[in-house]
């Protein structure tokens, strides 16, 4: 069941083309990984996805309804988005950042309820981050704000996450407990994930864990779509696009199976 597509999309800003006839679908339970070097237009195209920005040419559907035709109330209820950068100017509590997730959920006149908190309370302590419920998060640093980010996405308990860059900032164990969190939730919940990511490896990840991965390769103002990680990221597509020799490892791990990952060797065209 198909729950995003986006049709012959095409954006702008002003005269500078961004994307055009942008064409994919992601069904429930699915995971897209857009890779694609910086300033490609990854951000641009999820701010689309989001209804922040409006496509110039083309649409996007959320489930059976254009996100043209939807409020922002009501993508909220669809789409949970982990930003790669968030700027923090009040000193709100890490709870009442955690909290804002459920807003979708809660009347204008109300407030977050008893539920609401053991939601959020539950998710700190699934990730081990109970011990910053009460910090302030202006004072946190770039990986805990990005667990909050993360944390409050999970909290809005969508059928869609689109996340920019989720890993930019975490340390390597945090960053393993985001993917794990990632994997369990897909395969829970059947949860459906967009992720832009710069690592490629990521998309290896999910693949080995038995998710159903497509990877798009962004570049030069399209989307090319390449198929799972196993058909996507060979060592000759990796070299044609990011222009990096590499070489694809598979390993067999005792209660895991096989598993892949991408071993950089060495960049091309670069003056030695
Ligand atoms: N509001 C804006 N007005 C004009 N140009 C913009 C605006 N926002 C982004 N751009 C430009 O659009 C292009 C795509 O930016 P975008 O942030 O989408 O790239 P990205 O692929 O997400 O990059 P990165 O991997 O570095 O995060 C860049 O050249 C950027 O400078």
């Amino acid at each position: 069941m198909t729950i995003l597509a986006l049709k012959n999309g095409k954006f702008s800003f002003g005269k500078t083309q961004i994307f055009t006839e942008v064409n994919f679908s992601v069904s429930k339970g699915e995971t897209l990984c857009i890779l694609g070097p910086n300033g490609c237009g990854k951000t641009t195209l999820i701010d689309c996805i989001l209804g922040i920005n409006t496509l110039h040419k083309g649409e996007i559907r959320l489930g059976d309804n254009l996100v043209t035709g939807l409020s922002p109330r009501q993508i909220a209820q669809m789409i949970a988005y982990v930003p790669q950068k968030h700027v923090r100017h009040f000193s709100f509590s890490v709870m009442d950042i955690l909290l804002m997730g459920r807003a979708p959920y809660t009347s204008f006149y109300s407030a977050p309820d008893a539920a609401d908190i053991e939601i959020a309370e539950d998710i700190l302590d699934s990730l081990g981050l109970y011990h910053l419920k009460n910090r302030d998060y202006t004072r946190l640093s770039g990986g805990e704000t990005q667990l909050v980010m993360i944390m409050r996405a999970l909290i809005q308990d969508t059928p869609v996450i689109v996340m920019d860059e989720p890993t930019a900032h975490l340390d390597f164990k945090h960053e393993l407990i985001v993917l794990e969190t990632i994997v369990r939730l897909v395969k829970e919940r059947g949860l459906t994930l967009v992720m832009a990511t710069h690592f490629p490896n990521h998309a290896f990840y999910l693949e080995n864990e038995g998710i159903p991965v497509q990877v798009a390769f962004m570049d030069r103002q399209k989307v090319h779509l390449a198929g799972s990680p196993s058909a996507a990221l060979t060592e000759d597509n990796l070299e044609s696009f990011y222009r990096v020799k590499t070489s694809i490892m598979t390993h067999t791990i005792p209660g895991k199976g096989l598993v892949k990952q991408i071993i950089p060797i060495q960049t091309m065209d670069t003056d030695k």
